[in-house]
């Protein structure tokens, strides 16, 4: 038989700090205790939350009657000639299904953004023949509920009945099982509260919209099946243990950094679920393991890692990947998720809390209870780009954009970080995730990349929470669309801002440095942008 997955170590410098990090995981039984549910893993303070976030270690046999169910709801949807799924969530309630769909070859229109442009081409798509899901494990998270409020008026608006066409997932007792309720949704599919966001790929929200999309949840399940007793294991070979293992030794070694290549997994955009589940598990507290996701095996931050990384490859082993896994969708999930509960114990965090999401959160709330009344000026203006850096690092006398990177760079400790973060269209203005490569080989750091608001769910955290080493690009544009949010103050343009505007804020009120550049033309702004960063020369 073939092993459902397979964990090559390529090179590992510190390999007897690793084999002890193993031999004290097995010494206290703690894989096994683990897949029992066993909350005591992470110490006294972490107690009272694992006793509610463990039942992911079992989904592959209680998800099991969910598999008949969808596919019932999508064959009663499709003979009523419903077959195009959009699904609104964010973080763990998009991610993994994005990554199963975009696997499996099957179409999901997924909308975890604010971008006005982005919803209104969502809205543009045949609506006679759509179904959202609205997927939110606490039910309270703005933008799905923006959505879905969009979403609502839309189908009315174009005479179609929306309680037919709107299926929830969310916890029992969510403001949004009463919402589902009071309105009548076609369905609802209570998810388990016992399993965490980051850590639901295999429940309900992982299932519900892939499976409606038409991905065959079964087969997930059943790699998940194969995989789940290796890594229950009390064994040298459990496959978590070993990457576990890796991650505390090389952590301890300054090697923070884990750097995400697919090398032919055949897995599409594994890299986006995969570093919500590390870096929202992992950041806080001043440590963590920050994941890097790059363009492939031959990218910068890759080929180029330095001794703060370790460069994983989801795949065959390649020249320079240091840790090689190879397996189906199902089974990494599992091993993922196991690997990251373990090394969060060796970390000495919570891996189950989130305890720097909801700052960003309050400060784009106050941002909108009270807008300023008159917007800031930019600190100078760069052709189509506007500059707004946060206090205290940028030189008074810098008045162009290649020369504020510079400086943003230059402001980055040794083996610190820069991370870019697009509060943009990630589908119109896609090209932009070409600033990653470019800034990543002249600025010589671990460069990360991010599309806002879906990254605050994600790695969001660890920006906040994690080493405090990072310095941060904002990237917003002007909009040609306007969409409003029906019964509330705002557009989602509006939203948007608020969302850069205040995660901006709670970076500086850390004392990182911020640059945020606004295009107030996009496609101009791009040019001018790649331009800039390659005059930069950092
Ligand atoms: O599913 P929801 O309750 O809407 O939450 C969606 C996401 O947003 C939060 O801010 C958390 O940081 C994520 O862990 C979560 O996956």
């Amino acid at each position: 038989m073939t092993e459902p997955i397979s964990v090559e170590i390529v090179r590992t410098p510190n390999r007897e700090q690793v084999a002890t990090v193993v031999s004290d995981l097995l010494r206290e039984s703690v894989p096994s205790r683990l897949s029992a549910g066993d909350p005591t893993l992470w110490g006294p303070d972490a107690e009272s939350e694992a006793a509610i976030r463990l039942s992911w270690t079992t989904l592959h046999e209680t998800s099991r009657p969910l598999v008949a169910r969808i596919a019932a709801l999508r064959a009663e949807l499709l003979d009523a000639g419903v077959d195009r799924v959009v699904l609104a969530g964010m973080g763990g309630s998009s991610l993994a299904p994005e990554v199963i769909t975009g696997t499996a070859g099957v179409p999901l229109v997924v909308l975890d953004t604010t971008d006005p442009g982005q919803v209104a081409d969502a809205l543009a798509g045949d609506l006679d023949r759509t179904v959202l899901v609205v997927s939110s494990k606490s039910g309270g998270t703005v933008e799905t509920d923006s959505h879905r409020r969009i979403f609502e008026k839309a189908f009315a608006d174009a005479g179609i009945d929306a309680r037919s066409r709107i299926v929830v997932v969310t916890d029992p007792g969510s403001p949004l099982a009463a919402q589902a309720e009071e309105a009548g949704y076609r369905a609802v599919f209570p998810a388990d509260p016992n399993v965490g966001g980051r850590y639901s790929a295999l429940t309900a929200f992982g299932l519900v919209p892939s499976g409606l999309a038409g991905a065959d949840i079964g087969r997930l399940l059943d790699e998940a099946a194969a995989v789940a007793p290796l890594v229950a294991a009390d064994s040298p070979d459990n496959p978590a243990v070993v990457l576990a293992a890796q991650f505390v030794v090389a952590h301890a070694h300054g090697a923070e950094k884990i750097v995400f290549a697919d090398t032919g997994s055949g897995i599409k955009g594994f890299g986006d679920w995969v570093e919500q589940l590390i870096a929202e598990s992992t950041g806080k507290h001043g440590t963590g393991l920050l994941p890097v996701v790059v363009e492939g095996p031959g990218a910068p931050g890759f080929v180029d890692a330095r001794s703060d990384a370790t460069t994983v490859a989801i795949g065959p082993a390649t020249g320079s990947s240091s840790i090689a896994v190879e397996g189906p969708l199902g089974a990494q999930f599992l091993v993922w998720e196991y690997a990251t509960a373990l090394a969060g114990r060796g970390l000495g965090i919570n891996p189950f809390d989130q305890p720097d999401v909801e700052a960003a959160k309050k400060a784009a709330r106050s941002l909108l209870d009270a807008p300023a009344s008159t917007p800031a000026a930019p600190a100078f203006v760069d052709g189509p780009i506007e500059a707004y850096p946060s206090e205290g690092w940028l030189p008074g006398d810098v008045k162009t954009v290649a020369e504020a990177l510079k400086a943003l760079v230059a402001a980055a400790p040794d083996h610190g970080y820069l991370s870019v973060q697009a509060y943009l269209d990630r589908i119109d203005d896609a090209s932009f995730a070409l600033v990653r490569p470019e800034l990543a080989r002249r600025a010589h750091l671990q460069t990360t990349f991010g599309w806002g608001p879906r990254f605050l769910h994600s790695t969001g955290q660890y920006h906040k929470g994690g080493h405090r080493n990072g310095v941060f690009l904002q990237l917003t544009g002007a909009s040609e669309s306007t969409v409003d949010v029906p019964d509330r103050p705002y557009d989602l343009g509006t939203l948007q801002l608020a969302q850069a505007l205040g995660d901006g804020q709670v970076l500086a009120g850390h004392g990182r440095p911020v640059l945020r550049l606004h295009l107030t033309d996009r496609v101009a702004g791009l040019a001018q942008l790649v331009e800039a960063i390659q005059e930069d020369g950092s």
